[in-house]
């Protein structure tokens, strides 16, 4: 990739026009795209840079592009708003871009251009094209502009070149690649303007010396308008960090042991002791905040607008939703008569698919970006621990669920052990503060079941189970 070779040089609205149809069928179906199953209604350029030419043999564009959220069906237009309507998206995207794809590459295939600059090519998914993820991670290793984006890197950590380059096969929000398993790359899919918290929290962390956590070594970003003006930030789009090889995901793990019968509450302990230490941490390195009755007041009118946004976009919430809000009203209640807690950044959407159990045993967490749907102003704002402690809690529920087990009590002992794992840490049993676990743990179900109805509508089920039994005045315990 050299300079003269690198240089954009593309009309980005000719371009994208001819990839236009093929992004349309192409897009609702990755994972990481936001509303499946309804078209594309306004497809346009935010930016487009030309890493290769196309020909050289194989071409590599990355690029920005704007979509209007699909329309809700009818009947739900009217309830979601004329808001609705009018969000958009912003992904982003590396095309491959070949006169012909060689069958190991046939899985990537986006499609074939008939016209405008590129008629006559195959465009495909560069994340599964080695060669080009290799070229691509020599980019990341000089820091530097290449036209909108630019490139950071830590240096003191080392990244060798010529690493091999592997897509990770995990269905994610995001995308990754692994470099011969030293490093890995992910890739933002739906960026927007300002500081990404993967980024920004991970960085944090390691300047601290957090071995929780693993420390960025390069990331790379963009200024689709120049970034001259002050006005103008930067779209965060990718994190190179060490790969933990050998790690098992704490979600894998924990269906492979329900599965062979072994006990969980072990690692769930060890899971609730990574978790305070990483929030201590936090805690140490950026702001925190005592929540006085205005702002408890104000998270618990938060997580009703949330609850009532999510029964709009999904009817099944809709019977419950009266009862979930009582979760709120006793935190709110709460506030009004002068409990406070503190508030410090969180990890924002911590489950068990972001903990890492290297082989040695010890836990780190990744994946610091928050809830992907919320405004990253908001996923940056100190927050109650008890969000992330109501994730894992979650979490647990979601792996008795879908291990369709018949040990009652898997959950429970599980969610026990990793409230006793976090008072180890922390000197105080997250139970302790029943009302404000309780609220954090019904608006993560209620997340859970917009992300589901979005992402994975066949696993809608999960987060409905809990819901309904929140709603039930039971303990979230019950069932299990
Ligand atoms: N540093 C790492 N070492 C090993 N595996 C990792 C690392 N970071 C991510 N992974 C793997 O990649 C998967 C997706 O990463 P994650 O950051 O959670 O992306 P997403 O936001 O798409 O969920 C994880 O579940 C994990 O299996
Ligand atoms: O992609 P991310 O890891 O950033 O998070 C999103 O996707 C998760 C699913 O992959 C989703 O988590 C939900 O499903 C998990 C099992 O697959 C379960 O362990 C979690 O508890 C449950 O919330 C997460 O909510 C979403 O933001």
């Amino acid at each position: 990739m050299s300079e003269a070779a690198t240089r954009p040089s593309v009309n980005s609205g000719a371009l994208l026009a001819s990839l236009d149809p093929l992004l349309r069928a192409w897009l609702p179906r990755q994972r990481w795209f936001a509303g499946k199953g309804r078209p594309i209604s306004v497809l346009e350029p935010v930016a487009v840079t030309e890493l290769l030419p196309a020909g050289s043999p194989s071409g590599l564009l990355h690029l920005l592009v704007r979509t209007r959220r699909p329309m809700a069906p009818a009947q739900d237009i009217a309830a979601e708003g004329r808001a609705a309507e009018r969000a958009t998206d912003c992904y982003q995207l590396l095309i491959g871009v070949r006169r012909t794809l060689p069958p190991h590459l046939a899985p990537a295939l986006i499609g074939h251009v008939t016209e405008g600059p590129l008629a006559g090519f195959t465009v495909y998914e560069a994340l599964h094209d080695p060669r080009l993820m290799a070229l691509f991670l020599e980019r990341l290793r000089m820091p530097g502009r290449h036209g909108v984006l630019r490139f950071e890197r830590d240096p003191g950590t080392d990244i060798p070149s010529g690493l091999a380059a592997r897509v990770l096969a995990a269905e994610q929000s995001n995308s990754s690649v692994v470099y011969g398993d030293t490093f890995i790359l992910k890739l933002f899919r739906r960026v927007m303007p300002g500081v990404n918290p993967d980024l920004e929290l991970p960085l944090r962390l390691a300047e601290r010396g957090c071995a929780r956590v693993p420390a960025p070594a390069a990331w790379f970003h963009a200024h689709p308008a120049g970034g001259a003006s002050p006005a103008d930030e930067a779209y965060g789009l990718g994190v190179v960090q060490p790969y933990l090889a050998g790690a098992d995901d704490g979600w894998e793990l924990a269906l492979r042991m329900i599965g062979k019968g072994e006990d969980f509450t072990g690692e769930a302990r060890a899971i609730g002791r990574a978790t305070a230490e990483v929030h201590r941490e936090l805690a140490a390195a950026l702001p925190t905040v005592t929540l006085g009755r205005a702002q408890v007041e104000l998270i618990a009118d938060g997580m009703a607008e949330r609850l009532t946004s999510a029964a709009r976009a999904v009817p099944a919430l809709r019977p419950f939703a009266p009862a979930l809000l009582t979760a709120y009203e006793a935190l709110a209640d709460l506030g009004g008569e002068g409990q406070s807690w503190t508030a410090q950044r969180v990890h924002g959407d911590l489950h068990l698919g972001q903990c890492l159990r290297s082989p040695d045993g010890g836990w780190s967490l990744i994946d610091f970006e928050g809830e992907p749907a919320r405004p990253l102003a908001e996923r940056r704002l100190p927050q109650p621990t008890a969000r992330d402690v109501a994730g894992m809690l979650r979490s647990f529920d979601y792996a008795a669920y879908s291990a369709e087990l018949r040990a009652p009590g898997w959950a429970k002992d599980c969610r026990a052990a990793y409230c006793v794992g976090y008072a180890d840490v922390a000197g105080r049993d997250p139970r302790t503060d029943p009302v404000l676990l309780r609220a954090h743990e019904t608006d993560k179900a209620v997340y859970e079941v917009l992300y589901e109805a979005r992402h994975r509508p066949d696993w809608l089920p999960v987060p409905l189970a809990a819901v309904r039994r929140l709603a039930g005045n039971g303990s979230a315990d019950d069932d299990h």
